[in-house]
């Protein structure tokens, strides 16, 4: 099943349990014409009568209902509020793994917008669109009592429904705008918490403070403006709902003078007239939060198109054959030059590739494209034949290791992050990994071992340790390709041993190396090496053929413009 598939299953059955709180909402709404029904009743029955036994069995039974009524109101505003939670609860982890499957661009945007719509499916607004066909019925009622209260009533509607319109015109743009600069001060607020060594070591509280200030002052005044024009909308239709009410009295009044109509019955078509009325009204009020609403379904709907996770897709087999680049290109924005301008290079299983070439050659770009984080703007990266964007993400994961330049780790045991937090494995794989790379003493020596959980502001491995952690879990699993990117910028002489052994072993093992390096160390302990300048292969081929007798001294920028 697709991620979309799964989305939308969860949005149709969030739509059949709406249908029923809908249905609940036209039973509950016709047991509020017990007001009106008993009103007339009691004036034109009891007190005509003076039948006190009429008037305790019209007491029991419109307390019955009255009862009842709120029973069913109170189940239906629970009802709703489950399934908004219920697809809230549903829907995030799909779309969590959705955003994280997506190459580059992943945001926490859309689970921003899924609150949105839980928000909205939860309000008090949806309860009045049910309410609808039973303000219908209530118009038509007042029809059949009295044609010309009936016309009154319709005025109401109308004008009430031209001001939810006017709602409409006037914010449609408005409630995008406001959503944006919400979403755009969020990203600035969460990004400044990730850079906060820098904001504390350097002190760049103003800055931060100022920059995301500046962001959030700017949706707030949007916010105020759209807020403004709701108020003053949900006053008119106050308003109007009340002036409708006393020409309605006052209509029925001069009826009961002019043509000897039931007073009672008009009074009773006054409280059913304002009932009818009711709904319309607390649409204009909450008409923001249903916009905001469904502009986050949208939203959603047209981000979960995006995503690619398939469940269940076909497990393939471990790749034996390669990985494969395709004359990719890459560019980073529409206009932009191009970082990588068609590169084609194979990587085969016990084989070690370096990348090398100067600073801003591609490499990094390069590297990110093969384990499928960036996406080629043209040309393709296959695995064993198949594009890996056709890849099941999860399974090729698995079958791939990466080390980013920063090694960075989740919250939580060492053991954890070695297996890739997949917390259910067996132990003993994660401390595989770690002999695999010779760093089980060292992880022995860590306050807890292999239990010690890194955090932020617990215990976290210097700049080293974290390469050969990350080293452990690129090697973790058993991948058949594993790429690393400048796998020994922080390392000692020990630690670049234990890389260098590391690479050996996987060689030999029938693991596929790429690796990225300004280090020509390295270079003695890989089969081929590709040159990369200014997003072009510059040269492919064994050392011996790339840089003959040089690598030992070559840098490489300078091998690369040789
Ligand atoms: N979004 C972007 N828009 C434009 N240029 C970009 C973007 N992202 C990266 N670049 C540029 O792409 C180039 C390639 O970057 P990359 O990190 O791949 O280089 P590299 O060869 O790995 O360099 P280094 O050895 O310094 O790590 C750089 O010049 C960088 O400034």
């Amino acid at each position: 099943m697709t991620l979309q598939e799964s989305y939308q299953a969860e949005k149709d059955k969030a739509l059949r349990s709406m249908a029923l709180a809908a249905v609940i909402s036209v039973i509950s709404g016709l047991c509020l014409l017990t007001i009106p029904l008993y009103l007339s009743q009691v004036y034109s029955r009891v007190i005509a009568s003076r039948s006190i036994e009429t008037l305790v069995a019209l007491s029991i039974i419109a307390f019955v209902i009255l009862v009842t009524y709120g029973i069913l109101d109170a189940i239906r505003g629970a009802y709703l509020a489950r399934i908004g939670i219920r697809f809230e609860a549903r829907v995030a982890s799909l779309l969590l793994a959705g955003e994280l499957s997506l190459p580059k661009d992943s945001s926490q945007a859309s689970l921003h917008q899924l609150v949105e719509v839980r928000k909205l499916i939860a309000s008090n607004v949806l309860p009045s669109l049910f309410d609808m066909p039973v303000m219908i019925i209530f118009a038509v009622i007042v029809f059949v009592i009295n044609p010309t209260l009936g016309f009154i009533v319709l005025a109401g509607m109308v004008i009430l429904f031209s001001t939810a319109l006017l709602n409409e015109v006037l914010t449609a743009s408005k409630v995008k705008e406001t959503d944006d600069s919400g979403a755009a001060s969020h990203k600035a607020l969460s990004n400044h918490f990730s850079q906060q060594e820098l904001i504390k070591a350097l002190g760049l509280y103003p800055q931060a403070v100022e920059h995301w200030g500046r962001l959030r002052a700017r949706h707030l005044t949007q916010l105020i403006g759209l807020l403004d024009r709701n108020y003053a909308l949900a006053s008119v239709s106050k308003t109007v709902r009340n002036l409708i009410q006393i020409a309605v009295i006052g209509g029925g009044a001069l009826l009961v003078i002019t043509e000897h109509l039931d007073a009672g019955v008009i009074f009773a078509t006054s409280v059913i007239a304002s009932r009818a009325l009711a709904p319309i009204e607390t649409l204009v009020s909450g008409w923001r939060s249903m916009k905001q609403g469904r502009l986050a379904l949208t939203r959603l709907d047209e981000r979960v198109k995006k995503f690619r996770l398939v469940d269940g897709a076909t497990q393939l087999p471990r790749p034996s054959l390669g990985l494969v680049a395709e004359k990719v290109v890459f560019i980073p924005a529409p206009g932009a030059q191009p970082i990588l301008r068609g590169i084609t290079g194979g990587f085969v299983p016990g084989q070690a590739v370096a990348i090398i070439g100067p600073s801003g050659a591609g490499k990094s770009t390069f590297a990110r494209m093969l384990v499928g984080y960036l996406e080629p703007t043209g040309g393709q990266v296959t695995l064993d034949g198949q594009n890996i964007r056709s890849w099941d993400p999860v399974t090729r994961g698995s079958y791939m290791g990466y080390m980013p330049q920063a090694a960075s780790f989740f919250e939580g045991t060492i053991r954890e992050n070695i297996a890739r937090m997949r917390v259910d494995d067996a132990p003993e794989l994660a401390i595989e990994a770690a002999k695999f790379v010779g760093i089980h003493e060292m992880i022995m020596n860590f306050p807890m071992g292999y239990d010690t959980v890194i955090s932020d502001g617990g215990f976290q491995p210097s700049g080293g340790q974290k390469q050969l952690l990350g080293l452990a879990r690129a090697f973790y699993g058993g991948p058949a390709f594993v790429v690393l990117d400048e796998p020994n910028a922080s390392l000692d002489s020990t630690g670049e041993g234990l890389l260098f052994e590391t690479i050996r072993k996987a060689r030999s093992a029938g693991i596929g190396i790429i690796v990225v390096t300004q280090r020509t160390s390295l270079l003695q302990q890989v089969d081929k090496i590709l040159v990369l300048k200014n997003g072009q292969a510059e040269a492919y081929g064994t050392p011996a053929e790339v840089m003959p007798g040089q690598i030992v001294r070559a840098v490489p920028n300078k091998v690369s413009q040789a």
